[in-house]
């Protein structure tokens, strides 16, 4: 029998990979409700402009926001007004024209502790809409070690990738699934969490997803049995990623776009609203 993920994993027989990360392979403690920056550790983004190589129009237009360790913001904002573009320019795939993006410790009283640190696109973790559409592999084991280090990782390295594996599957509750399904066949649901894994072994400073939700909506109204047990899973899909997102809220700091606001809202600690034309303006959730 196939062994299942709770399965300890020996590290030693893991195959491994190249470093390119996939979304460019495949061109491809809970705060209070008063969120601040003090004895925090804070991402801060400080009047980032980005207009593309050989344009002459900002796409991003002095974005400035701060998003406190362990708390979950969320941007909305209409279609072409840049979300998604800032997303990579925080997961480091594309460099701001102007402006930085660096993390910052603050003492109790607010005041930055020692110098501040990028945010290293190593240290992102960034999860697309419709992450299953770039599962390259045909074993959940596979899709998770694919951006292993190939030759230099050392016995050390890949012990402590394996531990965090281990983690990654624990946080999103992948346990009991084999090692050698095709991540395919998964339901919607599943799909979800094991691209979050995926982006989870890395144990992000940030972790950013963009329209989490998309494509795990309900179907039309059921006209059959079939289809209704189908629709039923779906709705059952997204609640799970809401569960999912609360549970990883506890551990890691999240950015999130999208349009399902309304069952986000819960999680919600901070949110913006980004114009056309790239300005994005801090605006509470009001459902
Ligand atoms: N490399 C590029 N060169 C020129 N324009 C671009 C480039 N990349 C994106 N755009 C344009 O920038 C605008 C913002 O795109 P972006 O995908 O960031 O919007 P969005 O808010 O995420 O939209 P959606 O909600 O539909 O995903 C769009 O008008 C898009 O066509």
């Amino acid at each position: 029998m196939a062994a299942a993920l709770s399965t300890p994993i020996d590290w030693r027989n893991l195959s491994s990979i190249s470093t390119a990360p996939r979304s460019i392979l495949k061109l491809k403690r809970n705060l209070p409700s008063r969120i601040s920056c003090s004895n925090y550790s804070c991402l801060e983004v400080r009047d980032v402009y980005y207009r593309p190589p050989g344009t002459q129009l900002n796409l991003i237009n002095g974005v400035s926001f701060s998003l406190p360790e362990k708390s979950f913001g969320l941007i909305f904002g209409q279609s072409g007004s840049g979300k998604t573009t800032l997303l990579q320019l925080l997961a480091g795939l594309s460099k701001p024209t102007s402006g930085s993006i660096y993390m910052q410790r603050y003492t109790n009283e607010g005041k930055p502790i020692q110098s501040s640190e990028s945010l290293v696109p190593e240290r992102v973790g960034i999860v697309f809409q419709f992450p299953e559409r770039y599962f390259v592999t045909d074993s959940v084991l596979d899709e998770l070690i694919f951006g292993w280090p190939r030759q230099r990782a050392g016995p050390q390295l890949k012990e402590r990738l394996a531990l965090n594996l281990q983690r990654a599957i624990n946080w999103v509750g992948l346990n009991g699934i084999s090692w050698d399904t095709d991540p395919h066949s998964l339901s919607g649901g599943y799909k979800r969490r094991l691209a979050l894994a995926i982006q989870l072994v890395k144990v992000p400073d940030l972790l950013i997803l963009d329209e989490p939700l998309a494509g795990l909506d309900n179907l039309m109204f059921p006209s059959s049995l079939n289809q209704f047990k189908y629709s039923t899973q779906y709705w059952k899909a997204r609640a799970d990623v809401v569960k999912l997102l609360r549970h990883l809220k506890k551990e890691l700091t999240i950015l999130v776009v999208s349009h399902d606001l309304k069952e986000l809202v819960a999680l919600v600690d901070l949110s913006w609203r980004m114009e056309m034309g790239g300005v994005l303006r801090e605006e509470r959730l009001k459902i």
